[in-house]
């Protein structure tokens, strides 16, 4: 069971405030499309739209081609997981799966626990929904906890009821309003790779929301990032991280964040740092920012094309990888981290150099190039091999 989701122009406006602003992203059938983006940037409140809990102002949701805008979410075919998980506290699990299925597929009069079970014509019904309860309880692994009580779970079992509670009806669309921001930290990473091989299982069209760019990146089919009540760019995560289109897109993406620092193109294209020319010429005049990310950049040993004088402030020690946080006095934000291997501090630390200057750089050809309204411009000139900038996104694990 899985469907297309269509999302067109949709506008919201709460009071004078434009939460959403004309937001369009079409979903594929089976895909995992998370919507990230900073606190406040609309992304909730446009899950809410897909499930028809609030109306939009403007544009179209369709599912599978058919539009969904006039229905209630009842009739809408997906299924919501909330941050809160929203469990109703005094039913047991097993009841509270049930509930998507009996409010569906039983009369009203067959719902209630003691009447109902007088009302002729139903017990096939009960049969079928205890045997799918007993189903995603199964797939879900939580069998055990079956009579128990919301109160009586800790946050990860929770967590699974109320996945199993949106799985039970089969929905063709998953949506899900930060389902982990709830769990200890250990437990979200698990979370993830169980959400992966569900989502893998199941088929489904997910929807992701959260504010987290690593659940984003470990976890989706393509990213879509929200802000300011719009969607930025829509894209794989190794593409979004390697090919941002905007330097607010950059910054979000990445951990640690990337490094940005101004540089100026001369009327010839020209481009100097801290009011060094570095050989290379950008498509632009004026004022640029040149965007490195921490594992483009290394101790400088001669070789590098753009080099950032800069004085090795603190050392953080990753297990195999190591942070190095330096300051520069190049302009843009003054601190810089390097992501370098634990053999090149070796190196660094035989040269004594903590407190002192060190020149630090990397190769043109993995600079980010971005114009003063943000917006991504071609690499530098002369530069490098862009595989370059590849291969050492490839090596490093995204926001590891
Ligand atoms: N019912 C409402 N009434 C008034 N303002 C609202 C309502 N719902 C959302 N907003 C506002 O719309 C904006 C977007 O909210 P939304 O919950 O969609 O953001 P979000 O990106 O999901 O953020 P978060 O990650 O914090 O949940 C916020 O400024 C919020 O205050």
């Amino acid at each position: 069971m899985t469907a297309t989701v269509s999302i067109a122009s949709i506008e919201k406006s709460f009071g004078a405030a434009r939460t959403l602003k004309g937001v369009s992203v079409d979903i594929a059938a089976g895909e995992f499309l998370t919507l990230v983006g900073p606190s406040g940037c609309g992304k909730s409140t446009l899950l809410r739209i897909l499930a028809g809990l609030i109306p939009q102002d403007g544009g179209s949701i369709r599912i599978d081609g058919a539009p969904v805008d006039h229905l209630p979410p009842r009739a809408r075919d997906v299924s919501m997981v909330f941050q809160s998980y929203a469990l109703y506290p005094h039913m047991s699990v097993r009841e509270n799966i049930a509930t998507p299925l009996k409010v569906r597929r039983l009369s009203s009069a067959a719902r209630w626990p003691l009447v109902g079970r007088m009302v002729p014509g139903q017990s096939a019904a009960r049969a079928a929904i205890a045997e799918s309860v007993n189903q995603v309880a199964a797939q879900v692994e939580i069998e055990a906890l079956l009579d128990r009580r919301p109160a009586q779970l800790s946050g990860g079992q929770r967590q699974r009821v109320a996945l199993a509670r949106a799985m039970v009806r089969q929905p063709r669309v998953f949506l899900m309003d930060e389902p982990l921001s709830n769990l200890d930290a250990r437990l979200r990473v698990h979370m993830r790779g169980e959400l992966s091989e569900l989502h893998r299982r199941l088929g489904a069209t997910f929807i992701y929301v959260t504010h987290d760019q690593v659940e984003a990146m470990t976890m989706s089919s393509r990213v879509a990032l929200m802000m300011d009540g719009e969607i930025i760019q829509v894209a794989t995560p190794s593409d979004i991280y390697a090919n941002p289109v905007d330097v607010r897109v950059a910054r979000f993406i990445g951990s640690p964040e990337i490094n940005l620092v101004d540089a100026r193109a001369d009327t010839n294209g020209q481009v100097s740092i801290a009011g060094k020319a570095t050989g290379f010429r950008a498509e632009t005049v004026g004022a640029l920012t040149v965007g490195l990310r921490p594992e483009v950049l290394a101790i400088d040993d001669g070789s590098s094309e753009i080099v950032i004088d800069s004085r090795l402030q603190r050392i953080e020690r990753l297990g195999h990888d190591v942070l190095l946080h330096m300051r520069h006095d190049a302009g843009g934000k003054k601190n810089m981290t390097l992501r370098v291997s634990a053999a090149d501090l070796e190196k660094l630390q035989a040269n004594g150099r903590l407190n002192e200057n060190v020149a630090i750089g990397a190769r043109a050809g993995s600079a980010l190039l971005f114009g003063a309204d943000g917006k991504r411009l071609p690499g530098l000139q002369g530069a490098a091999p862009t595989e370059l900038m590849n291969f050492a996104m490839g090596r490093r694990a995204v926001g590891a």
